[in-house]
């Protein structure tokens, strides 16, 4: 029988750091045949557009019919068919998973019969945004879960965010502590404390800057990780409980005119993400009188802008993703970014 073709499961939150990740990680591809199969949250496929170069263009899949962990058997499986059934065999699979789903659904699908003698999951990999545990964003409020357990006895669950960020962890053969470059030595070293405090036994905690590891470190970690899904289960979860849904995130997209003054966006963007406590905010600027399409970025509070790539031949509109917990003010949010 043929040797089971590896695939690696990226996951980490929204923002933290995949795409960057994989982006280098198919520029240091060393002439191995990557498949790619990326998951965004929302309808706009941003990641697929920045990764657009990376790989020979029918090697990269997008999956964009909501998260991967909801709609594993209509998705993705048949996408996994399609691309076991090309004549020239992938030396590895990527599939980068949306910053909102869980990996333990996904990872459990490889052990389905059709995919099962054919691929393994070669490792879990949970890219974690160093700066973003450091500011407690994934921390629980004690006090509120206490408050909201006072006031109704049967409730157990603890906030969606740190819900989702233990059981990503959880799943981690590896974990890649990214933004070190934002974290001092002494923030660096408790973020990796308490990552190795939720992670699993023998889970390997690597740190980088934008996720610049090599190829040889993230891949080929030979987890077979389908197999063992019992241990993969953050303590909140049944080891079978994939019982998840997205009602707690919602996300849209915001439609804009060209920009004359780019330092004034950022700075109403900037507001509009403290006020509204957008999680993340991502996608391409029309600019008056250039030829390049501005590419924002905004990962919790930190905003990030550059010209990427010319507009070529694609209609110049300027389109952001907005993605929060759910109950955003649309209406307030655009008001505040249109200006
Ligand atoms: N300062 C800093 N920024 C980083 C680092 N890695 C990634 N970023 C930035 O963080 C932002 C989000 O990075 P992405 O790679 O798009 O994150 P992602 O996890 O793919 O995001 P989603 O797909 O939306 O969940 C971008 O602005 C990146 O440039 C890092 O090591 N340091």
């Amino acid at each position: 029988m043929p040797a089971k073709i590896p695939a690696t499961v990226v996951t980490g939150f929204l923002g933290s750091g995949k795409t960057t990740m994989i982006r280098h990680l198919l520029d240091h591809a060393n002439g191995r045949r990557i498949a790619l199969v990326i998951n965004e949250f929302g309808e706009t496929g941003v990641d697929g557009d920045l990764l657009q170069g990376c790989c020979a263009p029918g090697d990269i899949i997008e999956l964009s019919n909501g998260c991967i962990c909801c709609t594993v058997a209509d998705d993705f499986l048949p996408t996994m068919e399609k691309l076991l059934a090309r004549p020239e065999p992938f030396d590895h699979i990527v599939i980068e998973t949306s910053g909102l789903a869980l990996p333990q659904p996904l990872v459990r699908a490889f052990a389905w019969p059709g995919i099962a003698t054919r691929v393994t999951v070669d490792g879990v990999v949970t890219v974690v945004d160093g700066k973003a545990v450091a500011e407690g964003r994934f921390a629980e409020d004690e006090e509120a879960i206490q408050a909201q357990r006072a006031a109704d006895a049967s409730l157990d669950h603890d906030s969606p965010l740190a819900e989702l960020f233990e059981d990503q962890l959880a799943c981690a053969d590896m974990i890649v502590l990214n933004k070190t470059d934002l974290l001092d030595a002494a923030e660096a070293e408790a973020v990796a404390a308490r990552l190795s405090a939720e992670a699993r036994p023998g889970a390997r905690i690597l740190r980088a800057h934008k996720g610049a590891l090599p190829l040889d470190v993230l891949l080929g970690i030979n987890a077979a990780a389908e197999s063992d899904m019992a241990t993969r289960s953050a303590p909140h979860h049944d080891a079978e409980d994939d019982d998840h849904d997205h009602d707690e995130f919602e996300s849209f997209a915001l439609d804009l005119p060209e920009v004359a003054d780019i330092p004034a966006l950022t700075a109403r963007l900037r507001a509009a993400i403290a006020t509204h406590d957008i999680l993340r905010l991502k996608g391409f600027v029309a600019v008056a009188g250039k030829p390049l399409r501005l590419t924002v970025q905004a990962a919790g509070p930190r905003i990030e802008t550059y010209f990427d790539r010319p507009w070529g031949t694609a209609p110049r509109v300027s389109r952001l993703v907005v993605i929060g917990e759910a109950g955003l003010d649309r209406a307030a949010i655009e008001a505040a970014i249109r200006g």
